[in-house]
């Protein structure tokens, strides 16, 4: 934030801001200054005594609209900053400039009027600045720079987790592929479309309810930087794990049925958390989305099969419980229902069930003369499990 106001632009009569506990900041006007104590009638009708340190000035000029772009702010101060963010975002104006930074307020309900071909019609081209703050200005930019320069452009989308950098990158992209993308006589999408159309895929199986190290674009492509893989095998509320598992739970019966799945609450990996649904999402129709954009990027049906078996299997794996056997304490699979999980596994994966079993329950030691297999007692057993299920997870998400 800016540097600190000298004391002396601060008098009697002066229009400032007050940190104050519950609303952050407060406005009114200096009555009384006593070394470096200020007094203040809050436009609230209190009267705040403040160290100096903490009051800042407040332009008595600053539009009721606020400003498109926070540099023509006459203090480029924390309080400042969000008069100016709250009163466009009281009319709907969500996104505000720094520069070429844009500013998102996340609105938590759908403007649709913002997103459509008629406004990216309209900032195709546009000088920046020339129109509203957009996401479609910044791709805009992006894009003509890449074209006019031949130098591969970034764009960088950070927030807080739920701050609106998925929705964001959305917008980004899909700019992107409405300047990029040809459609070509066949009516047939491009490559470059079909490579912004993977997002779908991307997120089902790199996103979860809350996950903030999601994907990074640069140009058209999205970069893997880090797959919270620890995710798979451990999730608390109010968190989901990623989102293909719930939609394959959710997928078609016949789907279903061949994954031998079924309700998400009766997998261990899922039901260490009680949240499965998410507000305004429908896993069901999110599984057909993932498919057809699996499609449009070219996963032929044998691929996008194996890729679920994979998901599935991860799921059996987890169902999996350990147990000391009869002679000794060796694990093996607990009981009925984690044998059927451990074959069910062993069919989906289409490895041979009793090598998966010794893989979890058996350790080999390799020496110098020999190799050893020592067995593994239950809890060490289930952490193989969890290994493998996270390991075949990140190699699924790489592929
Ligand atoms: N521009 C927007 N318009 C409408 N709704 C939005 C917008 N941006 C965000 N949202 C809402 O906020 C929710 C969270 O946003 P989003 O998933 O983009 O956050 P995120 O920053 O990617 O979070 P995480 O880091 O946890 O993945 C969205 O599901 C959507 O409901």
């Amino acid at each position: 934030m800016a540097a600190k106001v000298a004391p002396s632009s601060i008098i009697v009569g002066s229009h400032v801001w007050v940190e104050d506990p519950e609303e952050a900041w407060i406005d009114g006007e200096v009555s009384e200054i006593n070394g470096e104590e200020i007094t203040i009638n809050c436009t609230s009708e209190k009267t705040v005594v403040a160290k100096i340190s903490n009051v800042y000035p407040k332009d008595p000029e600053f539009p009721s609209c606020g400003v498109e772009d926070m540099t023509k702010l006459a203090y480029l101060h924390e309080p400042g900053v969000l008069q100016n963010l709250k009163c466009r975002f009281d009319i709907n104006e969500i996104y505000t400039y720094t520069g070429n930074i844009l500013i998102a307020v996340n609105p938590f309900r759908r403007l649709p009027h913002l997103y459509d071909s008629h406004m990216m019609e309209q900032y195709k081209g546009a000088a920046f600045g020339e129109l509203s703050p957009h996401p479609f200005a910044v791709a805009d930019t992006a894009y003509r720079q890449m074209i006019n320069e031949r130098i591969s452009q970034a764009i960088l989308v950070s927030g807080e987790s739920g701050a609106g950098k998925t929705e964001s990158t959305k917008m980004l992209m899909h700019y992107l592929a409405f300047m990029g993308g040809r459609i070509n006589k066949d009516g047939e999408r491009s490559v470059e479309q079909k490579v912004l159309e993977s997002n779908p895929v991307l997120e089902a199986f790199g996103n979860a309810k809350t996950f903030d190290q999601g994907g990074r674009i640069s140009g058209a492509a999205i970069r893997t930087y880090l797959l919270e893989r620890s995710r798979v095998c451990q999730v608390s509320d109010p968190e989901r794990n990623y989102h293909c598992f719930y939609m394959l739970c959710a997928a078609p019966p016949e789907d279903v049925e061949k994954y031998k799945l079924g309700n998400p609450r009766t997998f261990h990996y899922l039901n260490q958390s009680n949240f499965y649904e998410l507000d305004g999402v429908d896993d069901s129709k999110e599984y057909l989305v993932t498919r057809t954009a699996m499609d449009v990027v070219g996963i032929s049906q044998a691929e996008q099969d194996a890729i679920f078996r994979v998901v599935a299997a991860i799921l059996h794996l987890g169902n999996v419980e350990f147990a000391k056997g009869q002679d000794s304490d060796a694990a093996e699979p607990k009981d009925d229902k984690s044998r059927f999980h451990l074959k069910t596994a062993a069919e989906l994966f289409m490895c041979d069930e009793k090598s998966l079993e010794d893989s979890l329950c058996k350790r080999v030691i390799v020496t110098r003369d020999e190799s050893i297999t020592k067995s593994l007692d239950p809890d060490t057993a289930a952490l193989s499990r969890d290994a493998l299920a996270k390991i075949v997870y990140s190699k699924l998400f790489d592929w």
